[in-house]
């Protein structure tokens, strides 16, 4: 385990709102994330001011977005799209741009706050692009940390930028230790749904369908992260996450399951209170509060109506039915390379499960079967460098490929 990481505690926090538009971008601005903040976005014109969108091959919404908004620049990762969204943009003065490097450096481009919403690794050179601009990161894109969080915090530090969590358990625990003693923190308790499985025996696990796992109870979210919130590794990659983002120590994080969502994080203090943020299960209200900080900004969310709720109930979290959480949280416990590997080998797997090539059971295995290949390789060091992470990412990937080509059912 690496000790605590240090805070970006000189960070300034973002000018409050005085009437002069927030300068904004949105990497990954046609997915899940990014389409609920563009809505935001649209809805307060007055406040902000759109300065790039990127996507990956959705050329047409994209396009959309970026009329809609006004925005400076469209930047689409896949070169091919490149002839169809100049053409959706031809005249509006909206410049358009396509490959990987165009996104990155659209991503560069100053603003006051980026949003982060691209999946995957394929996020980390956008967003650490984002971070030495100076800008303040509104963080969704959470295996950034898991590839590199070392490297991402320092980036951050480095440069004076701030990161604000966009992912919901993130943002609830942000909230609950604002304006709070870090030395007087003894718990912080992420929450988990419990996905679609939850009741499943591990009988009844080792047939379920891809449709089945897309269905997650309380959210509507991008396939992967749908995937991961079935198999809990989405709890995993969140427990790596908060550790980097918070600065506290791996024990001092534990994982509720919670299944109606509306809880979605706890602080416990060393007097014994609990402090926690409640909301819908609606990712516009972690969102706005990102976009709007320090201020408050009213957002099209439905109001909690804890009565019509009824009960809110809660329960530990399984880990032999669910072994990607045990697998995250050892990962975590070993630090250095391993996270990366895990997140690697856990985009092959679901990946490979959502073109239907493996079962779901399979995917713990395809990551555990990895890790393990890799642990030759000493993941003693995490990556010092951005090309070291990218090279581990890379082997990863491979030999979860191979682990795949290997697996049956
Ligand atoms: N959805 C949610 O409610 C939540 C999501 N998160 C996290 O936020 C991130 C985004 O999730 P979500 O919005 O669900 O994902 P989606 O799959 O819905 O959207 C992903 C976005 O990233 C773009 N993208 C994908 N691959 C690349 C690439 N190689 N280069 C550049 N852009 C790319 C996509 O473009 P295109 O549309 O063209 O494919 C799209 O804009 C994830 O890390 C997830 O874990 C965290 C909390 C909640
Ligand atoms: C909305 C959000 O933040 C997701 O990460 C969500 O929490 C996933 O649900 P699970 O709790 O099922 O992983
Ligand atoms: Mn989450």
């Amino acid at each position: 385990m690496t000790g605590p990481v240090p805070r970006p505690a000189e960070a300034p926090d973002l000018p409050a709102w005085t009437g002069v538009p927030r300068r904004v971008s949105v990497l990954g601005s046609t997915g899940s994330v990014g389409c609920s903040t563009i809505d935001l976005l649209k809805r307060m014109p007055e406040r902000f001011r759109v300065v790039a969108l990127t996507a990956n091959t959705n050329a047409a919404l994209l396009a959309e977005q970026a009329l809609a908004l006004g925005a400076e620049i469209a930047a689409i990762a896949d070169p091919s799209a490149l002839d169809e969204l100049a053409t959706r943009l031809a005249g509006s003065g909206i410049e358009a741009a396509a490959g990987s490097t165009a996104v990155i450096e659209a991503a560069r481009r100053p603003t006051d706050i980026t949003v982060a919403a691209i999946v995957g690794a394929a996020g980390l050179e956008p967003s650490l692009a984002a971070l030495e601009s100076g800008a303040t990161l509104a963080l969704a894109n959470k295996e950034c940390l898991v590839c590199a969080g070392t490297l991402f915090m320092r980036t951050a530090d480095a440069h004076g930028s701030r990161i604000l969590p966009v992912d919901s358990e993130h943002n609830a625990i942000f909230q609950a230790l604002e304006g709070h003693n870090r030395d007087q923190v003894a718990e912080i308790v992420l929450t988990a749904s419990g996905g679609p499985f939850r009741t499943r025996s591990r009988e009844e696990l080792s047939r379920v369908t891809r449709a089945e796992a897309l269905k997650h109870p309380n959210w509507s979210m991008g396939a992967k992260i749908t995937i991961d919130s079935s198999t809990m590794m989405n709890k995993g990659l969140e427990l790596i996450e908060a550790h980097h983002l918070f600065g506290f120590p791996a024990e001092r994080f534990s994982v509720l399951v919670h299944p109606q969502s509306v809880v979605h994080g706890l602080v416990r203090y060393t007097d014994g209170s609990v402090l926690a943020q409640l909301g819908s299960p609606d990712m516009r209200t972690p969102i706005a509060h990102c976009l709007a900080f320090p201020e408050r900004m009213p957002v099209p969310v439905r109001a909690l109506d804890l009565a019509a709720i009824g009960q809110l109930t809660f329960e530990p979290p399984d880990r032999e039915r669910f072994p990607c959480l045990r697998l995250a949280e050892a990962a975590l416990g070993q630090g250095g390379g391993a996270t990366n590997v895990l997140n690697a080998a856990n985009e092959i797997a679901v990946s490979a499960f959502l073109q239907d090539r493996i079962s779901w059971a399979r995917i713990a295995a395809v990551v555990e079967a990895t890790l393990e290949r890799c642990e030759v390789m000493g993941l003693s060091e995490g990556p010092a460098s951005l090309a070291a992470a990218l090279d581990l990412d890379r082997t990863a990937r491979h030999i979860a490929i191979e682990v795949v080509g290997h697996s049956y059912g």
